[in-house]
């Protein structure tokens, strides 16, 4: 499990460490840390080091401090630093480290920002050391200035130290210009804001480098299963087991305009394990359910007389269908867990419960929180994804699974989770029902079983969000490996879930010590 922090919490962390005067210590791991993983980085890429140009922009802060330390660094092993400093001043040590190491330092001015910009274009490495977790609001001046020119014309390889300077390391919001960075080498822990969009558009891959704080962090602000979490959380069956024990998904999705969604929600949820799928809904969809999924078991009964262990709401459903909208209704009010997607958002009522999980993608999410009284378009939830989810989720008091290139998880209560493992070719019409299919699924194996989240290190009042990560995660890499780079259709997710299965599913036989290491690198 990968955890994120937002700046305040680091900050904390870090503050017994620096009233005990070890901060000139945290900074040199910090610069070590950021120097090596740039070395690393153009390692990967067959690029020479000797000769090689960086240029590093420096703000006045630490983050400033840590992005001359590490030129030094570089610098003395024989590559080309600038530094160009944006503020009236720089830490005085890394400045001096830096000019020691014979690394060439200019001023940047509003007239000289457009050939600085230019300079930087051409190096091999940009390091982005302008602000940090200090920031307050985003670049300014000639600084973004700076950003926005080199926007244009990007460098071969942006390296951000600590977070992309000018992003909101707690939420990932932006404010003005941010230089995408190919590689984000980030202290003491993840930045939350480096997991949310559209900060994880800037972030590119994160490199996280331990400096000392870890023992102090508190509980994180965000987290993210890994593969070998998914391998300790997914069920498998007993050699006792049978088809109600293994879990039992009840179906309310389809219309006569989208009966393809149901097709796709039970395929999903077909492929992620469950016992049986019981599907409830007009019978031009059954019919075609029975054709495509002749495993589906199709009934005309209402939610109380069919017998699961969760629902699966809305996918591809018509609201003129009075009778589908009390079963949504129904089977978010019968305490079982259930997860409502895409049609069943506007039938619900506005308070529900944790074992409810909500799938709106960020135009969902919007006219949803519209309704709810909280102003915020499609536009504005893109621009704050964490922060809309959280919203959402404590207006609702449900689980809110918000879909995107990162998917952002909330519980009503503390514990969010943001996944990130799938491809943009998941972008295609279905893909969401199999997701929807495959959390259905997960909620009927796994949702009563606390002890195994328990023994993750899961609250198991705080389960529902983990149950959806889970999901989010299996479909996403299901996608992955479909895709392999190419156009990919939503029946082809389900289908590739059970390969994802196993394979995550034997690293659960890993050796511990193979599972951990010092700094790792999240997909
Ligand atoms: N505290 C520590 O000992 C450690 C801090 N670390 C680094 O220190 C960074 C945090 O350092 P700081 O607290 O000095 O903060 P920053 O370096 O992020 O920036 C704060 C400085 O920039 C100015 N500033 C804030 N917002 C601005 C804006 N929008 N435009 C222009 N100037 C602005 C502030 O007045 C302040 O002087 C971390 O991101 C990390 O890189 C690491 O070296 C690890 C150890
Ligand atoms: N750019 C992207 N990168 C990765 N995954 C994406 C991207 N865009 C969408 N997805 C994923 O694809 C799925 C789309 O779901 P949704 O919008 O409900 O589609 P539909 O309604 O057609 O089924 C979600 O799981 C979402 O997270
Ligand atoms: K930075």
């Amino acid at each position: 499990m990968i955890s994120a922090y937002t700046g305040t919490q680091i900050r904390e962390a870090e503050k017994p460490l620096l009233d005990s005067g070890m901060g000139a210590v945290l900074m040199q791991r910090a610069a070590y840390g950021l120097a090596h993983a740039v070395v690393s980085e153009l390692r990967t890429r067959g690029s020479r080091l000797y000769g090689c140009s960086v240029v590093v922009l420096t703000g006045k802060g630490n983050n400033g401090g840590d992005g001359l330390f590490a030129a030094a660094h570089l610098a003395g092993r024989g590559m080309r630093t600038t530094a160009v400093l944006a503020a009236d001043s720089a830490h005085p040590d890394a400045l001096a480290a830096f000019e020691r190491a014979g690394g060439r330092v200019v001023h940047l001015t509003e007239a000289n920002a457009p050939d600085l910009a230019a300079q930087a274009g051409r190096a091999d490495v940009v390091i982005d050391a302008l602000l940090g977790t200090g920031a307050q609001g985003g670049l300014r001046g000639s600084a973004a200035a700076l950003v926005s020119l080199l926007a244009e014309r990007p460098p071969r390889l942006a390296v951000a130290c600590d977070v992309p300077s000018g992003l909101n390391s707690d939420t990932g919001e932006t404010a003005g210009p941010v230089l995408f960075a190919d590689l984000t080498v980030t202290f003491g822990g993840a930045k939350a804001g480096l997991l949310a969009d559209p900060g994880a558009d800037y972030a590119g891959t994160v490199h996280v480098v331990p400096i000392g704080i870890e023992d102090g962090l508190p509980w994180p602000a965000l987290r993210r299963l890994e593969p070998s979490d998914l391998a300790t959380l997914l069920p498998s069956p007993s050699r006792r087991s049978h088809k109600y024990s293994r879990g039992v998904l009840g179906v309310v999705a389809g219309s006569t305009a989208y009966p393809g969604a149901a097709v796709l929600a039970c395929r999903g949820a077909l492929a992620a394990g469950v016992g049986m799928v019981r599907y409830l809904g007009p019978p031009d969809v059954a019919d075609l359910i029975r054709q495509s999924c002749p495993e589906v078991v199709c009934s005309t009964g209402t939610v109380a007389d069919t017998h699961v262990q969760a629902w699966l709401v809305g996918s591809g459903m018509d609201g003129a269908d009075d009778e589908q909208m009390q079963h949504v209704r129904d089977a978010a009010d019968s305490g079982l867990p259930t997860v409502a997607d895409a049609g069943a958002l506007p039938a619900l009522p506005d308070v529900l419960a944790p074992q409810v999980v909500l799938t709106p993608h960020a135009g969902e999410l919007a006219t949803l929180l519209q309704r709810l009284g909280a102003g915020m378009d499609r536009e504005a939830v893109e621009a704050a994804t964490l922060a809309a989810a959280r919203q959402a989720a404590g207006l609702t008091e449900a689980t809110v699974l918000l879909k995107g290139a990162t998917t952002l998880v909330a519980s009503p209560y503390q514990d969010f989770y943001s996944q990130s493992d799938g491809t943009p070719w998941l972008a295609t019409a279905g893909s969401g029902d199999v997701l929807a299919g495959v959390i259905g699924a997960l909620l009927a194996q796994v949702g009563s079983d606390v002890g195994r989240f328990r023994a993750a290190g899961i609250d198991p009042d705080e389960r529902w969000a983990a149950i959806a990560a889970m999901a989010a995660s299996l479909h996403a890499r299901a996608g992955a490996a479909a895709s392999n780079g190419a156009p990919l259709t939503a029946g082809r997710v389900a289908e590739a879930i059970p390969g994802i299965w196993d394979k995550v599913s034997a690293l659960s036989n890993q050796r511990p010590w193979e599972r951990n290491s010092r700094s790792h690198r999240l997909r």
